[in-house]
């Protein structure tokens, strides 16, 4: 599935959070969103899923607008993993995943063999078959998090959209949902702060800063040490891993320059003026 937005703009309480940007994600690529904290990720991304209404702009799924479709029709094309669901409920773990069948399923019948078959084969591509009746309530953070990807795969849909999917996750895990999503063979848009990670298995990235989006193009295009000082404000240097990569190895938050009179030698202090002698003072002269 295409997914592309042209001149999308979406304002918070008349603020410009989105502003003017322009995409295409060709069928079956994984991009990367990239950007520091509230350049606006979340906000697009929420405005492609047809979550926010853009004050400005279109987005358009394999060329078709998306502006008056119901979240059952746009839920059938595309999954959204959003940041931070909190969701808190007694159901089962199996369960939550099939509401990702939600979308497919009359009103008035609960699943069906074949929904209980996608749900069984989504909890099993994130590794939590074992936890499928457990309670929601017991999973760690991390668990959770791979119980929103199998909500999602069990939605069986053209376009994925994740909110900074690997928060929560351990080393190993964090690797595997990467490799999960660049081989699902969909149209993968997902925010991440791993800019290393993002690199290593995204075809493409974009950069966002302040609402706009100002690069686009392979990870070493984008992952430049020009991107890093500036928008990131990071000191790092470049490396290359072993697939001819850039991975970044951080030096530290880069300190704003001291401004040069704040490091100059203090000037002398001026001496204090010699107390006049005493046969000098003259209180009146009468
Ligand atoms: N509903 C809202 N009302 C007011 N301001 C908002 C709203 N939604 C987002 N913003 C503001 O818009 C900016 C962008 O937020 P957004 O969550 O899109 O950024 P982000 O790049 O996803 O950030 P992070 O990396 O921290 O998750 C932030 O300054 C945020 O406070």
């Amino acid at each position: 599935m295409r997914i592309t937005a042209e001149g999308l703009s979406w304002l918070a309480s008349g603020t410009p959070v989105v502003r003017g940007v322009g995409l295409d994600i060709a069928p079956g690529e994984t991009v990367g969103l990239l950007g520091p904290n509230g350049s606006g990720k979340s906000s697009l991304l929420r405005c492609l899923a047809g979550l926010r209404v853009p004050d400005a702009g279109t987005v358009r799924y394999d060329g078709l607008p998306v502006r008056d479709w119901s979240a059952r029709r746009i839920a059938r094309r595309i999954a959204f993993v959003e940041q931070d669901s909190g969701l808190d409920t007694d159901l089962r773990v199996a369960d939550v995943v099939g509401l990702g069948r939600t979308p497919f399923r009359d009103r008035l019948h609960g699943p069906d063999a074949t929904d209980r078959a996608v749900v069984a084969a989504a909890l099993d591509r994130v590794g939590l078959t074992a936890l499928a009746g457990r309670s929601w309530r017991g999973l760690s953070g991390g668990e959770r998090q791979r119980a929103h990807i199998a909500r999602a795969l069990a939605q069986q849909p053209y376009g994925l959209l994740l909110d900074e999917p690997t928060n929560h996750l351990d080393v190993r895990h964090r690797l595997e949902l990467m490799e999960l999503l660049a081989g699902t063979g969909q149209t993968v848009l997902v925010a991440l702060h791993d800019l290393t990670l993002a690199a290593r298995y995204c075809d493409r990235l974009l950069l966002m800063h302040h609402g706009r989006l100002i690069a686009s193009g392979p990870p070493a295009a984008v992952l430049t040490t020009e991107h890093l000082a500036g928008i990131f404000e990071v000191d790092a240097e470049l490396a290359t891993d072993a697939l001819g990569r850039p991975a970044v190895c951080y030096r530290g938050p880069l300190r704003p320059a001291v401004p040069a009179s704040a490091t100059a030698t203090p000037p002398e202090p001026a001496p204090a003026p010699a107390p006049r002698p005493v046969s000098t003072l003259r209180e009146g002269t009468s």
